[in-house]
């Protein structure tokens, strides 16, 4: 069995990271934290974990107690992650790091884009980037893994295809992109209670998104991405738009064939021809996309969905695991929504 950490297991990424935990085959639980709830069970924060961890206490993290697990998963905010991974790499088997610490290559986009000095640059440099369906072999064997920002897996996946065999211009890609409110993580702000979000939709980030620089760098292709937050609980939606590159035919049918032929070894992407929904990704690792041409506009719209707590951040994380520790890459991932 793979002796597992949960840091910041108290969040809601650290509870999915649980949830799909408790059905993974060769995953033990070994470690839950959850500082500000240190002594509290798992089950009382979460009754969903009940069944599965009847027993299990959030404890105060220890750095000698996750020294020599298999595999630490950091479920931290960006700054605790960048001060943290140091005291694991090395003394663990893999650290997973779902945050933004270790994403950014190019460290100067920390400071403009978090509000801090990257302090790590030797283990920047060495992380790997954690989207298995386009750095597997990078992943194999890696100590750091920096999972992607959940807008980010959605448009990559969805655009990154179209770079990739050189149909879109890429300067001027426009990605528009809704996210569930899961996606702010569990803090108890005024922004994201009941009555504000309820019956509204709204869009942040406006020109200065911290997904943006993340977009480009896995895209390939300089974009302006505008997020919005929906009144639903999990979900992302991306609607991306970009212009043909000079002298290339493309159509819907080329673009279909293109996506089918770029995803056809994936396990967890499903391109359909039919628009993509939040709703038929729900609870599973899965993404879905789908491109059209309009030649009306002269345009590509390419649209990706995903769940952002599963494949968008948690299931994304263990899928990465599975990869870096030689599993099966799909243990303890579902490809079945949850539907109606
Ligand atoms: N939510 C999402 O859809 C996605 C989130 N992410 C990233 O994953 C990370 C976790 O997100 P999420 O689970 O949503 O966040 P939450 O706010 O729900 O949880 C944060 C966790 O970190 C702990 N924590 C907070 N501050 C500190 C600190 N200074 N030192 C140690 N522990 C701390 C909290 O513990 P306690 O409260 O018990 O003290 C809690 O367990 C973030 O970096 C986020 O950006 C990435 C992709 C998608
Ligand atoms: C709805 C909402 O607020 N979503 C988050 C994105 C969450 C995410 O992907 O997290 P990282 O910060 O780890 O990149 C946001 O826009 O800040």
């Amino acid at each position: 069995m793979v002796a597992v950490g949960i840091i910041g297991a108290s969040g809601f990424t650290g509870a999915e990271l649980l949830r799909l935990a408790a059905s993974h085959p060769d995953f033990e639980v070994v470690m839950a934290t959850g500082d500000s709830q240190a002594g509290t069970r798992a089950a009382d924060l979460y009754p969903g974990l009940s069944a599965a961890y009847p027993d299990l206490v959030f404890e105060p993290f220890d750095a000698d107690r996750a020294r020599g697990l298999d595999l630490v998963f950091l479920g931290l905010p960006h700054e605790a992650s960048m001060a943290m991974a140091p005291e694991l790499v090395g003394h663990v088997g893999c650290v997973v790091d779902l945050s933004a610490a270790y994403r950014l290559k190019d460290a100067s986009h920390y400071p403009t884009y978090y509000g801090f000095d990257h302090d790590q640059p030797g283990l920047l440099a060495d992380a790997v980037y954690g989207l298995p369906e386009l750095h597997r072999s990078e992943l194999k064997g890696a100590q750091l893994v920096a999972t992607p920002g959940c807008y980010v897996t959605t448009a990559t996946l969805a655009l990154r295809p179209l770079v990739e065999a050189g149909l879109i211009e890429t300067t001027g890609v426009i990605v528009d992109a809704a996210s569930g409110v899961t996606g702010a993580g569990r803090k108890a702000d005024l922004a994201f209670s009941f009555t504000t979000v309820d019956e509204n939709m709204i869009a942040y980030g406006l020109l200065s998104h911290r997904h943006t620089p993340e977009m480009e760098q896995e895209i390939g292709a300089q974009l302006l991405f505008t997020p919005h937050l929906v009144p639903m609980n999990r979900g992302i939606l991306a609607t991306c738009y970009a212009k043909p590159a000079a002298g290339v035919d493309v159509s819907t049918e080329s673009l279909a064939a293109l996506l089918r032929e770029r995803w056809a070894d994936e396990p967890f992407m499903v391109v359909t021809d039919g628009s993509p929904s939040t709703k038929a990704t729900l609870g599973s690792n899965v993404v879905q996309v789908t491109a059209r041409y309009d030649d009306r506009t002269n345009t590509i719209v390419a649209i990706g969905a995903l769940d952002n707590l599963a494949k968008g951040a948690s299931g994304g994380a263990v899928q990465a695991a599975n990869v870096a520790l030689g599993l099966d890459e799909s243990a303890g991932l579902s490809t079945v929504g949850v539907a109606p």
